[in-house]
């Protein structure tokens, strides 16, 4: 079966939540079942955890480091997140969405509030809810990869992430990674058909009308 492809230019699908309530896993999944996504890989002045790997889940730098990236200009947002500075780096974002490639974005609400000043309607944010804050509380308790002081700090800060869920355009509770996942595939394709992301669509149906 052919299918037609219509130009697009890429959107951002970026995803916040309290620390623990499924960001990580809920990327991972959409990126190894979605070929038209890429991750946005930021970079921090926090610590690899066990099993990270530099270039791959962030790219990992000091202090002076990430100040000069500041000041080269070099992340379309950044932010002080639990102690430590987190960055979207800016060249790799344009270039993918001037492609037509979508890019997902694991953000605080810090940065999606810079990225929607500065990126507009490419940008299609989702809130992640955990189902309870016990869960959250077991779900960052059993990842295993922070100390009783993170996971503590973590869950002291949950509110005042959460108090942030109105300023997003789809917003669901994470109970079951399958259901989450096929949530978040549904937004995905519907954003992907809004009409004015498909610049391709004029000089198409200016085709059709002509009989071809
Ligand atoms: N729907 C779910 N049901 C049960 N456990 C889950 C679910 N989603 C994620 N988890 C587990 O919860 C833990 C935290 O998930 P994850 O690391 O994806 O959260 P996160 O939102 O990315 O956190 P952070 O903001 O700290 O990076 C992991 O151990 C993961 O396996
Ligand atoms: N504003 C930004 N926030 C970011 C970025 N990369 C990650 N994050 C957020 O930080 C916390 C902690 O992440 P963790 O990997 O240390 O658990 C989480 O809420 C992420 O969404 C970024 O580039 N900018």
């Amino acid at each position: 079966m052919h299918f037609t492809t219509i130009a697009r230019r890429g959107l951002m699908l970026v995803l916040s939540s309290p620390s623990g309530a499924g960001k990580t896993t809920l990327s991972r999944r959409l990126l190894a079942e979605d070929e038209g996504l890429v991750m946005s890989v930021s970079a921090t002045t926090r610590k690899p955890r066990p099993g990270e790997i530099d270039g791959r889940d962030y790219l990992f730098v000091d202090e002076p480091r990430f100040v000069q990236m500041i000041g080269e200009g070099a992340f379309l947002e950044h932010a002080k997140v639990f102690g430590n500075y987190y960055g979207t780096p800016r060249s790799f974002v344009e270039s993918e969405l001037s492609i037509g490639r979508d890019v997902l974005f694991d953000i605080d609400w810090q940065g999606t509030q810079q990225l929607a000043q500065a990126m507009g309607e490419d940008l299609v944010r989702v809130f992640i809810l955990p189902p309870s804050m016990q869960e959250l509380a077991e779900r960052l308790r059993k990842r295993a990869q922070d100390s009783a002081a993170v996971v503590q700090m973590r869950m002291s800060k949950a509110a005042d992430e959460l108090s942030h869920w109105a300023e997003y355009d789809y917003v669901f509770v994470n109970d079951d990674v399958e259901v989450s996942l096929a949530r978040l595939k549904a937004i995905l394709l519907a954003e992907r058909l809004k009409r004015f992301r498909q610049h391709g669509l004029t000089q198409f149906v200016r085709h059709l009308l002509e009989g071809h």
